[in-house]
């Protein structure tokens, strides 16, 4: 399988990468590991270059509040209420610990995994961040995350609400696998011209978002008056639509205000469970719902067609009070009986995405981090991003010896105390 990260610049994990492998018939260059992009920071600073990007997620999200405009930092950074459920996501972590195995000799990892059809190099994806226009300084940020994701292979979750049109996004993304993140309107054709338009750009599957069909609580972007959508931000993937475009009767630039206030009409759709066939119609590929929390949606959505569950409660920023992500997965997990669980709330660090994995998610969505490397230095921050979560997710699996995520499993966790 083809991993298009960037070969390490030197060190002796980058000269094995390249050796033939042993055991193969046929001629082929071994994967280099995630870790390796350690000694290829060890070395370039041997060399005398520093990474002039943060190492550390505390610095990473100061640097990015640093560099984005007061009004973007605060609809990234923030979330619903006093933010104790976006606190709580990311504290969830801290309370179990990985019990490390010796005598395992995991001197090779393997990472890769398959979801659906789809043989991925690592069990880690980009998820869907409207916004990302904001957050880049080009303003092509969608644009600037496919190629991150290009880069590295990690697929993304490509957003309803981008500034670039999906199908430009999904060109971006070249081999490496993209979902479309669905916001469900409530004008069916509309729906189901925008499912259309992912399958034939190459999307792999459809991910509805059933948890924003109404903006939560979110103080900060009320004291601000912030709402980028309100402003016309990122809704190129609606105003670039044949069905959206009739149903506003007139161009899109000719009167901004009212394309802005047919978004507003348009938008979301508080889906029921009446709804679920339809939806499960519009689309012969893998369909996925996001902002599941409850074993008894999980065990039903499945029932209705849906092909995997996405746990996440939209990194607290939709409603305060609630449960952290990590604390219902064991329990969703349990309800989807082996189809695939996709995870995400809080995931800070390659620790956070081992122990979404024991507790046995298929795969672990990052979100926040890559939007602030996104802020730092566009494409290149968001790889960093992602390279270094790999990198430790690899080291941790090494060290801990769980070389397959297999062997991660719940018994590989502890409750801290
Ligand atoms: C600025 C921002 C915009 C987001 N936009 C979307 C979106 O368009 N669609 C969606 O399903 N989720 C969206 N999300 C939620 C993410 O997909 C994900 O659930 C969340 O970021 C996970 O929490 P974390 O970033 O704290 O780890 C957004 C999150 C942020 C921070
Ligand atoms: O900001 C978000 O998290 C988000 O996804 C969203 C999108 C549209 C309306 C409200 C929130």
């Amino acid at each position: 399988m083809a991993v298009r990260i960037e070969r390490p610049g030197g060190g002796p994990r980058a000269e094995m990468a390249e050796s033939r492998c042993d055991e193969c018939d046929e001629e082929e260059t071994a994967m280099p590991a995630f870790g390796d992009y350690q000694n290829e920071l060890y070395f370039q600073a041997l060399f005398g270059t520093l990474p002039d990007l943060p190492m550390a997620y505390a610095e990473l999200a100061a640097r990015a509040e640093q560099a984005l405009p007061p009004s973007v930092w605060s609809y990234v950074a923030g979330g619903a209420g006093d933010e104790h459920t976006q606190r709580a996501n990311v504290a969830a972590f801290e309370r179990w610990g990985l019990v490390p195995r010796m005598f395992v000799g995991a001197a090779q990892r393997d990472l890769s995994v398959r979801l659906f059809d789809l043989d991925l190099p690592a069990p880690v994806f980009l998820a869907p961040i409207g916004l990302l226009g904001l957050c880049s300084q080009d303003g092509h940020g969608d644009l600037a995350t496919a190629r991150a994701a290009a880069q590295t292979g990690v697929p993304m979750v490509a957003s309803t609400l981008s500034e670039d049109p999906l199908e430009d996004v999904a060109g971006a993304l070249g081999p490496t696998p993209g979902l479309f993140q669905l916001y469900t309107p409530t004008d069916r054709d509309l729906a189901a011209s925008l499912v259309s338009r992912a399958e034939a750009a190459g999307y792999k599957g459809i991910v509805v978002t059933l948890d924003t069909w109404i903006t939560g609580w979110r103080p900060r972007d009320l004291a601000s008056g912030n709402f980028p959508q309100l402003r016309g931000k990122c809704l190129t993937n609606y105003t670039s639509d044949p069905v959206f475009r009739r149903l506003l009767g007139q161009p899109p630039e000719q009167d901004p205000r009212a394309t802005v206030l047919k978004w507003v009409q348009l938008f979301g759709n508080p889906l029921t469970w009446d709804d679920l066939p339809w939806l499960r119609s519009l689309t012969t590929l893998p369909l996925v719902v996001k902002g599941i929390c409850h074993p008894d949606d999980a065990r039903r959505a499945l029932d209705g067609g849906v092909d995997a569950i996405y746990c996440s409660n939209h990194g607290g920023r939709q409603a305060n009070g609630g449960l952290p992500t990590l604390d219902v997965l064991p329990e969703i997990v349990a309800a989807s009986d082996g189809r695939p669980v996709l995870f995400d709330s809080g995931v800070r660090s390659g620790a956070d995405i081992a122990k979404a994995l024991a507790f046995g998610a298929t795969a672990v969505g990052i979100g926040r981090p890559y939007a602030y490397g996104l802020a730092l230095r566009g494409t290149a921050g968001a790889v960093h991003v992602l390279r270094s979560l790999l990198a430790e997710l690899d080291l941790i699996m090494a060290v801990d010896g769980y070389p397959t995520l297999a062997d991660l499993t719940p018994d590989a966790l502890r409750r801290v105390g």
